[in-house]
């Protein structure tokens, strides 16, 4: 095990890599390219109540800038390893053994599912730190490992990788049950992880409130369950455990929140969605889990935006962004399903302004509605009564998006108003206005304006 490659240098990776580096030139980093340069430039620091230090360890973008490796310590998040793994290929030979850390229990299992060998080291990271910023790491709590054979055997490598851990002044235990043990941390995360996001505090004030302690007992309960179902039985006072090791870690958040904050992807759906998944295969219900993953990706997927998407905002109380499929759902009698028998000239299904203004709670004050193009160049302002009564937005021809070239993806058209030139091609955005807004239209309306249909 000479020659070491840590892939990611996050809160983890960074944290144990930046210790195995410290006296071991043999230690190197494969870094994405922001993390990279800051490393190049000034190193990789740690910042802790043991000490700080800071190392300068060979790191490249590409693994075959580095030395071959013997061991790959994997620290990304779980949601990011297929992409390693296409990126570690060129490096892997017959001999190259990698050590997961990560948390969740499929890893290791999709690797080998990969590469068909047997070439995992399961691991279990104890620790917390974050990223502060790219080649800087605070740690806060712990700071060792478990690793172990997946079969649970006795081996030379995991020794040899223990060595290397305790040569670098890290705890490595050497765990008879890897398996167990990444399942034994996964009903923490799936307890704590998920609750200090819905909760948007630390865990103490999840753990401390008295209603709490069933749903910790529920959530850990079907992780249990669904982990006796995949054969690796956890203790019976499972629950109690995770509450007792909880103690140590009150003050803390989680991996799951500081993504969440720092506007990261989360890795829900490999630990509660996991759960969610493999129950729904093997037939155990997981209703606390999977109430769970819904909320948190609720709460921390980003707002839908970009082409497809119109976005209702501006005087009310909290915008909406519809798809096609949404406008699709909403009751049928706010649907126009041929706009040719409003306006001749066109074909295509429509939504009725009015259904999509009942969506958002609208501002008291409100009295106009601005529809804008996506590219900004285009607007019409209408009085919200105008926008009510006339307003549709067609969406779909024959069963398709609207085309570009026909003002889609969503076109407003006004039938009855007497303007043409009120239908907006394009509409990304329709903000609601207290008083007059954007309007594009000429001043004095062409004689082209005028005919739009039957009233
Ligand atoms: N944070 C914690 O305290 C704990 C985390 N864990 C687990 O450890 C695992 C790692 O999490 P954590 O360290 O928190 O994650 P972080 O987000 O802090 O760090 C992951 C790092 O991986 C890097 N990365 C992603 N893709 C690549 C790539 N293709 N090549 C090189 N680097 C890459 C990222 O680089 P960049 O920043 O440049 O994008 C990032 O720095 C997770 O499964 C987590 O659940 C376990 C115990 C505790
Ligand atoms: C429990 C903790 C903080 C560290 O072991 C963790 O695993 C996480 O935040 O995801």
């Amino acid at each position: 095990m000479k020659q070491i490659m840590v892939v990611g240098a996050g809160s983890v990776g960074g944290f144990f890599g930046a210790h195995l580096a410290k006296n071991n030139p043999d230690v190197s980093f494969l870094l994405r390219p922001r993390t990279l340069e800051a490393v190049k430039q000034n190193g990789l620091t740690i910042k802790s109540a043991k000490g700080n230090f800071t190392v300068h360890p060979p790191a490249a973008s590409d693994p075959r800038e580095l030395a071959t490796p013997d061991l790959i310590i994997l620290a990304v998040k779980a949601y990011d390893l297929d992409e390693v793994m296409t990126q570690l290929e060129p490096v892997l030979t017959d001999r190259t053994v990698i050590l997961t850390l990560q948390n969740g229990i499929d890893t290791e299992d999709r690797i080998i599912s990969r590469l068909h060998r047997d070439c995992v080291v399961g691991g279990v990271a104890f620790i917390y730190s974050k990223i502060v910023e790219p080649g800087v790491i605070e740690h806060y709590k712990r700071g060792g490992v478990a690793i172990g054979e997946l079969m649970g055997h006795k081996s030379d490598r995991v020794s040899q990788i223990a060595e290397v851990f305790k040569q670098a002044g890290i705890s490595c235990q050497l765990s008879e049950d890897i398996r167990k043990s990444k399942w034994e941390k996964m009903c923490w995360n799936c307890v704590f992880n998920p609750l200090t996001v819905v909760i948007d505090d630390k865990v103490a004030k999840a753990l401390d409130h008295p209603e709490m302690a069933g749903v910790i007992r529920q959530i850990v309960g079907e992780v249990a369950a669904v982990s006796a179902a995949v054969k690796v039985p956890l203790a019976p006072d499972m629950a109690e455990k995770v509450v007792k090791w909880t103690q140590e870690l009150r003050d803390i958040h989680t991996s799951m929140y500081d993504d969440w904050k720092a506007k990261r992807p989360t890795e829900i759906d490999y630990l509660n969605g996991y759960i969610v998944r493999v129950g729904r295969e093997l037939g155990i219900p997981t209703p606390v889990n999977e109430a769970l993953t819904a909320m948190v990706k609720t709460i921390t997927e980003k707002e839908l935006s970009g082409p497809g998407i119109v976005r209702i905002d501006g005087a009310v109380v909290q915008p909406v962004s519809l798809t096609r499929t949404a406008l699709g759902q909403l009751p049928r009698e706010q649907r126009v399903e041929d706009i040719s028998e409003l306006m001749p000239s066109m074909r295509g299904r429509a939504i009725r302004v009015k259904g999509l203004l009942e969506i958002p709670a609208l501002a008291v004050d409100a009295d106009h509605v601005t529809f804008h193009s996506i590219d900004g160049k285009y607007a019409a302002t209408l009085t919200l009564q105008q926008a009510q009564d006339f307003g549709l937005l067609l969406y779909e021809l024959d069963g398709q998006p609207l085309p570009d070239g026909k003002g889609g993806p969503y076109r407003l058209v006004t039938p009855g108003l007497g303007d043409l030139c009120a239908n907006v091609k394009a509409v990304g955005r329709i903000e609601v206005r207290a008083g007059s807004g954007k309007d594009t239209r000429p001043a004095v309306r062409p004689p082209e304006c005028a005919v739009d249909g039957k009233s």
